[in-house]
C-alpha cells in the first residue's frame, strides 16, 4: 500500500497537471524528482497530451520522457516553454522554494525560467514558513569542480550570512563526490531559517565558480501540496 508521502506526491501531480498542461500545449518543461515521476504518469494517461514536446532537466527525466513514449525536445530547439512542472524540497508562503536535492538545480533554472509558467508539485512535508527549517540538508550549490575549495571557503566566510555548516555532496554507491548532469560538484551550505532567500541566493550565485544555487525565489506562480488525507492544498504566489 502506497505510504501517506507518495499518495500525497501523487494527488499533488496528478491535479497539477489536470488544472496546468492543455492540449493547447506545444512545449512542457518536465523537472526531476521523485514527486515528477506522477506528473509523467498521468501525462501518459491523457491522450490529448501526447503530440507535446516535452523539455527534460535532467538524466532521470529524459528517460521519463523517452520511456514513456512522449517527444522529447531540447531546450536549445524550444527556448520557450509553455509550462513547466517541477518538485521542490521546501517552499514557503511566498512560493520562495528550495531545489536540488538530486541535484538537478541548474537545468531545472534554465528549464523554469523558459517557460511563461512555472509549477511546483510536493507532498505536505515540504510547506514551510520560513526556508531552511525543514530541509536542513542544506542549500544545493552546484560548482565547477576546480573550485570547490575556493567556493566553499567564500561560503564560510565572504556571505552576510554564516552557514551553519558547508558539505561537500558525497556518492552513496561510489567512492567520491556526487557528479552532476553537467560533470560538476554540488556543495549543501545550510543557514538555518533564511531570512532573505533572494539576496543570499544572488550573494552565493556572484562567487567565482558557482554554477547555480538551489533557492527559487518567486519564480512559481503555483504550488501544489499533496496533503497525508488525499486532498491538495494549493498556494498561489501573490
Ligand atoms: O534536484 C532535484 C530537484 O530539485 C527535485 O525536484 C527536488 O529535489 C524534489 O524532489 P522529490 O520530488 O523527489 O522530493
Amino acid at each position: 500500500m502506497a505510504s501517506a508521502v507518495e499518495k500525497g506526491k501523487k494527488v499533488a501531480a496528478y491535479r497539477a497537471v489536470d488544472e496546468n498542461i492543455t492540449a493547447e500545449h506545444k512545449v512542457i518543461g518536465i523537472g526531476s524528482g521523485s514527486t515528477v515521476v506522477y506528473a509523467v504518469e498521468r501525462i501518459l494517461q491523457r491522450k490529448e497530451l501526447q503530440h507535446i514536446v516535452y523539455i527534460p532537466t535532467s538524466f532521470q527525466s529524459r528517460l521519463l520522457i523517452t520511456e514513456g513514449g512522449l517527444t522529447l525536445g531540447s531546450i536549445e530547439q524550444f527556448p520557450e516553454i509553455d509550462v513547466t512542472i517541477d518538485g521542490a524540497d521546501e517552499v514557503d508562503p511566498q512560493l520562495n522554494a528550495i531545489k536540488g536535492g538530486g541535484a538537478c538545480q541548474f537545468q531545472e533554472m534554465v528549464v523554469a525560467k523558459a517557460a511563461k509558467k512555472f509549477v511546483m508539485i510536493a507532498d505536505y512535508r515540504k510547506k514551510s514558513k520560513s526556508l531552511g527549517t525543514e530541509w536542513v540538508k542544506g542549500v544545493p550549490i552546484e560548482v565547477v569542480p576546480l573550485a570547490y575549495k575556493v567556493v566553499m571557503h567564500a561560503l564560510n566566510n565572504l556571505l552576510s550570512v554564516k552557514p551553519q555548516f558547508t558539505k561537500l555532496r558525497m556518492a552513496v554507491q561510489k567512492a567520491g563526490p556526487v557528479v552532476t548532469d553537467n560533470g560538476n560538484f554540488v556543495i549543501d551550505a545550510h543557514f538555518g531559517p533564511i531570512a532573505d532567500p533572494h539576496k543570499l541566493g544572488q550573494e552565493i550565485k556572484l562567487l567565482t565558480g558557482v554554477l547555480e544555487v538551489g533557492l527559487f525565489c518567486r519564480m512559481a506562480e503555483i504550488a501544489y501540496f499533496g496533503e497525508e488525507d488525499g486532498s491538495v492544498d494549493i498556494w498561489k504566489r501573490q
